[in-house]
């Protein structure tokens, strides 16, 4: 394995790697840290873990025991992945977790780079945008876990950490690879490990992938993943096979626990042509609602691609929370997706679409799927994926067209993706 990779959450795993098995390398996905060695034909290993909204002590003891297993495996080179609108909250955990790492790894510079173009994430001086908005105003900032309400990603990380944020400006980062390199220095040299680079388009993370060729930690987006496949293929590394893939056939449905933009518009369409079932936060947490109904329902429309969805505005979303607390709200959530998933796999679905990352990490957990095989994109950052029998999709909230699940639903069957 030459590229370790330790994601904080399911969703954002399979995103990261989407984009290397895209650049060519032969990667596989890890539900957590695996007991055993990887296969040796694994050219990228990530270990998806479910690190984003734990307490600050476990995430960063769950991503140093990730690091030791890729360590082990023979990784050169290290990727932090969260999330791309840099998800998290003052007191942390990516600045934590990055920390830990750094020391442990004995990283002088570690770049970071939420940006991910492709889905219209830029960071423009030390701000990060969702398309033409601050993140800040987007949406974000009523994230049910970790509202966004800083877009200047260089104070929120500060909040994180007892050590300052540095910057690789604009201008640095136009300058190409030796440019953003001599940067990173200086700013290393001047006590500044952490940095925030800005990046605008896919041909910043090319010149800013290159740049890091060497660096023992990187942290990012999956865009800070695109040019660094290179590094290892200049060195003669990569093997360059592709992984086959098939789909399947057979029932397949969705279950949707994210309540962000897109996940909204998302259930909106499917449910106008679908059988789609709301689920209530509270019927779950009060016991009206069980796993028994809810799988049921889906088993009786198992035809139809039926939509069982907690999706909600924010105002119901806050309500729930501000009446139960927003960790009740969550793990009851949470632990339902993840009966009706184990339920309905084994009732014969053979196809599952899930959103939201928290709700897919607790999809995969009650599953017990222990490693992915990543399949063709179905939409950027969100590819195809295999345990076993079963055909996942595992989408992050605001990845994804308006018709995400019935391109996923066919994508899941054919095996083939969009040309
Ligand atoms: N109707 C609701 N009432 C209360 N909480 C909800 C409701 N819908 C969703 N949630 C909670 O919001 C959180 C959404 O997390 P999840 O990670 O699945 O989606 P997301 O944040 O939109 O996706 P991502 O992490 O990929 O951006 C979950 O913890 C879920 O329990
Ligand atoms: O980086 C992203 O935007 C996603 O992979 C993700 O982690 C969203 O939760």
């Amino acid at each position: 394995m030459l590229l370790g990779v330790i994601g904080d959450d399911f969703t954002g795993s399979s995103d990261i790697a989407n984009t290397l098995a895209k650049a060519g390398m032969a990667v596989t996905q890890y539900s957590g840290v695996p007991q055993g060695a990887a296969a040796p034909s694994v050219e990228a290993g990530i270990v998806a873990l479910k690190s984003r909204t734990v307490p600050v002590k476990d995430a960063v003891r769950a991503s140093l025991a990730a690091l030791d297993w890729l360590l082990a495996q023979g990784c050169e080179q290290i990727v932090f992945k969260y999330c791309s609108t840099f998800d998290s909250t003052p007191q942390g955990n990516i600045g934590p977790v990055a920390a830990a790492l750094a020391d442990r790894l004995g990283a002088s510079i570690v770049p970071v780079v939420p940006s991910f173009p492709g889905a219209g994430r830029t960071v423009y001086q030390g701000h990060l945008f969702v398309k033409d908005t601050l993140l800040s105003e987007s949406g974000m900032e009523a994230h049910p876990l970790t509202p966004m309400t800083d877009p200047d990603i260089r104070r929120w990380l500060a909040l994180q950490l007892s050590e300052p944020v540095g910057h690789v400006p604009f201008d640095a980062v136009h300058g190409g690879a030796e440019s953003i390199r001599a940067r990173m220095q200086a700013e290393a040299k001047a006590g500044r490990r952490m940095q925030v680079v800005d990046t605008v388009c896919d041909a910043d993370l090319m010149a800013i992938g290159a740049a890091c060729a060497g660096l023992k930690l990187v942290t990012g987006g999956s865009g800070i993943a695109m040019g660094l496949p290179a590094n290892f293929r200049e060195r003669g590394k990569l093997s360059g096979d592709g992984a086959a893939w098939r789909g399947n056939a057979g029932p397949c449905a969705i279950l949707a626990g994210s309540s962000s933009r897109q996940t909204r518009a998302q259930v909106a369409r499917h449910a106008a042509s679908h059988p789609a079932l709301r689920i209530v936060a509270g019927d779950v947490i009060e016991g009206r609602t069980t796993p028994e109904d809810v799988t049921d329902w889906i088993m009786r429309h198992a035809d139809e691609l039926p939509l069982a969805y907690a999706t909600a505005d924010p105002e119901t979303v806050r309500a729930v929370q501000e009446e139960y607390g927003r960790d009740r709200a969550a793990s009851a959530l949470e632990a339902l997706f993840a009966e009706v998933a184990r339920q309905i796999v084994a009732r014969g679905v053979t196809r599952l679409i899930a959103a939201g990352g928290e709700t897919s990490g607790a999809v995969v957990e009650g599953l017990g799927i222990d490693a992915l095989e990543i399949g063709p994109e179905i939409a950027p950052g969100a590819p195809a994926l295999r345990a076993g029998d079963l055909t996942l999709a595992l989408k992050s909230g605001n990845f994804g067209e308006d018709d995400f699940f019935e391109t996923a639903a066919g994508i899941l069957g054919t095996g083939e993706g969009e040309a």
